[in-house]
């Protein structure tokens, strides 16, 4: 166990440390709010270094905000000179310039997990980010960082532009070739429920029951901030993208229904845990 990045699967060691880069959601449901609920559930130490604020809830966003560059980068040298990180989260990028910025700092973390999650879509339709350029830079500067990038299907596209494919298999590849270690892409059957991961070396399909509870509200973020939380602790990656779905389906079936009129929240606390 090294002092400073280590991981901490051990239960007798130091508790693990996850940081999540991304935007608040004012509902609470999703952004940095979930990710550092799923954090607090995955038995991690959840920081955050705040990108971006939106006004949101669960029937959508009605206003934006970016945060200076200057702001984020004291927010991430206060976070990693001080506290540290086993695990790196990145949801919201809002352009290039913060991408770039990202790339700079992050490219000095010394094996340590970083997990995208190219938020470009809210679950309820709006929009967060992603222009033309944002995307060359995630392309050209985060994906060749990025351990595990866990798209949709439409981010998956928008991101290899590859507009038609409608193969998760050939999505993730693309991934991949583009400097991701893996590629594991969310809610990939039309008609089911799953994931399709690729690990750089084989493909591996997961899936479960498909929930209709409505409560799907910061689903996405719950997915990769608990897969950022299990792979900090020392969980293979197969064993950390089942453990995710499966608790984050659980979330969904037993979700917040009595929050909101619209996308009801994801529930984390609900339910036993499945790991
Ligand atoms: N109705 C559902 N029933 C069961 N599991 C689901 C359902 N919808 C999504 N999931 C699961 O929730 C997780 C998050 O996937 P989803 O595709 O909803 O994220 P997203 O909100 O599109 O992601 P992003 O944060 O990238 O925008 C995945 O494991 C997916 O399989
Ligand atoms: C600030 C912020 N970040 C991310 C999401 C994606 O939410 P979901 O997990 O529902 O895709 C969101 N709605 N708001």
């Amino acid at each position: 166990m090294d002092g400073g990045t280590g991981v901490s699967g051990n239960p007798a060691g130091p508790r693990a440390r996850c940081l999540t880069i991304g935007s608040s959601d004012s509902g609470g449901g999703a952004g940095i709010q979930g990710d550092l609920k799923a954090f607090a559930r995955a038995g991690v130490y959840g920081a955050s270094v705040i990108v971006g604020v939106t006004a949101q809830n669960t029937l959508g966003v009605t206003a934006t905000t970016s945060i200076g560059t200057g702001m984020v980068g004291h927010q991430l040298k206060a976070v990693l000179d001080d506290i540290g990180t086993d695990g790196v989260k990145i949801g919201t990028t809002w352009s290039a310039e913060l991408i770039w910025l990202l790339v700079d700092r992050l490219v000095w973390l010394d094996e340590v997990p970083v997990v995208l999650d190219p938020v470009m879509v809210s679950a309820a339709g709006s929009a967060l980010g992603g222009d033309e350029e944002a995307v060359t830079a995630v392309r050209e500067g985060l994906l060749p960082l990025t351990w595990v990038a866990t798209p949709n299907m439409t981010e998956a596209r928008r991101l290899t532009r590859l507009e038609e494919e409608k193969d998760p298999a050939k999505l993730a590849e693309a991934i991949v070739e583009l400097g991701a270690r893996a590629a594991l892409i969310t809610d990939a059957f039309p008609g089911g429920a799953g994931d399709w991961l690729f690990d750089g070396e084989r493909h591996h399909e997961i899936t479960g029951p498909r929930r209709a509870s409505g409560c799907d509200h910061g689903a996405g973020c719950a997915h990769s901030a608990l897969l950022t939380a299990f792979l900090a602790r020392g969980m293979p990656l197969t064993r950390a993208a089942r453990t995710a779905h499966a608790t984050v389906s659980l979330a969904i079936e037993h979700g917040a229904a009595d929050i909101g009129n619209g996308r009801h929240p994801v529930e984390l606390t609900a339910g036993s845990l499945p790991w």
